[in-house]
């Protein structure tokens, strides 16, 4: 069973039926408990970190992503749920994250012509082979909304890289862990297929 982390900022009736979609079952979860002894987690996000980051504390939410994050088990972050495993994000200020990667998230520079956030399809270039890419195209595109992107202090932590006024990190991998700048719920086939591999993951 895939279990969805609902704090309250995600779409998480979107991320559920794209795993419908290609026969997965997943469900939305509130309760630590029930999200510390799920076999594949979820974090998914949309909004501002600081409310999200605030919103997993209050819920006592923290301590069980952490573990799973440790545990080894499946593990797949989605956008702002990418960006909460940092360890700091500097949107509208300065706010801790999870610190279970090393680095940072940081806004776009504005530069002539470049239209912040980042909305739209875009390819992302593979560092390497991993399982949820199986059977995707190289180069392959998907799609983004986010002012925001993470830059991790260790270049071996980065999946696949894209390019919008700057090379950025748009999905990382560590072992057990993946998370995606961008949304696979919302990036059709290519997307559907990643979501397949992470419930074969
Ligand atoms: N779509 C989002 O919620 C983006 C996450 C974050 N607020 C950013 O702008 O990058």
């Amino acid at each position: 069973m895939i279990t969805i982390v609902d704090y309250g900022m995600g779409n998480l009736r979107s991320v559920q039926k794209a795993f419908e979609k290609v026969g997965a079952e997943a469900q939305i979860c509130t309760n630590p408990e029930e999200i510390a002894k799920a076999s594949k987690l979820i974090l998914p996000g949309v909004g501002a970190f600081r409310d999200a980051i605030q919103a997993l504390k209050d819920q006592n939410l923290v301590e069980p992503i952490l573990e799973h994050a440790n545990s080894g088990k499946p593990f797949l972050g989605i956008c702002l749920g990418l960006q909460l495993l940092f360890d700091v994000s500097y949107e509208d200020g300065e706010y801790e994250g999870l610190g279970i990667i090393p680095g940072k998230v940081v806004r776009f520079q504005d530069q002539p012509g470049l239209k912040i956030p980042h909305m739209g399809w875009n390819q992302i270039d593979a560092t390497r082979p991993h399982p949820l890419l199986a059977g995707i195209p190289e180069h392959e595109h998907f799609y983004f909304v986010h002012s925001y992107y993470v830059a991790p202090d260790n270049d071996d932590d980065v999946a696949a890289w894209t390019e919008y006024g700057c090379r950025f990190a748009s999905m990382v991998a560590r072992d057990n862990l993946v998370a995606c700048q961008f949304h696979p719920e919302k990036s059709q086939n290519a997307g559907l297929k990643l979501l397949q591999n992470f419930a074969a993951f």
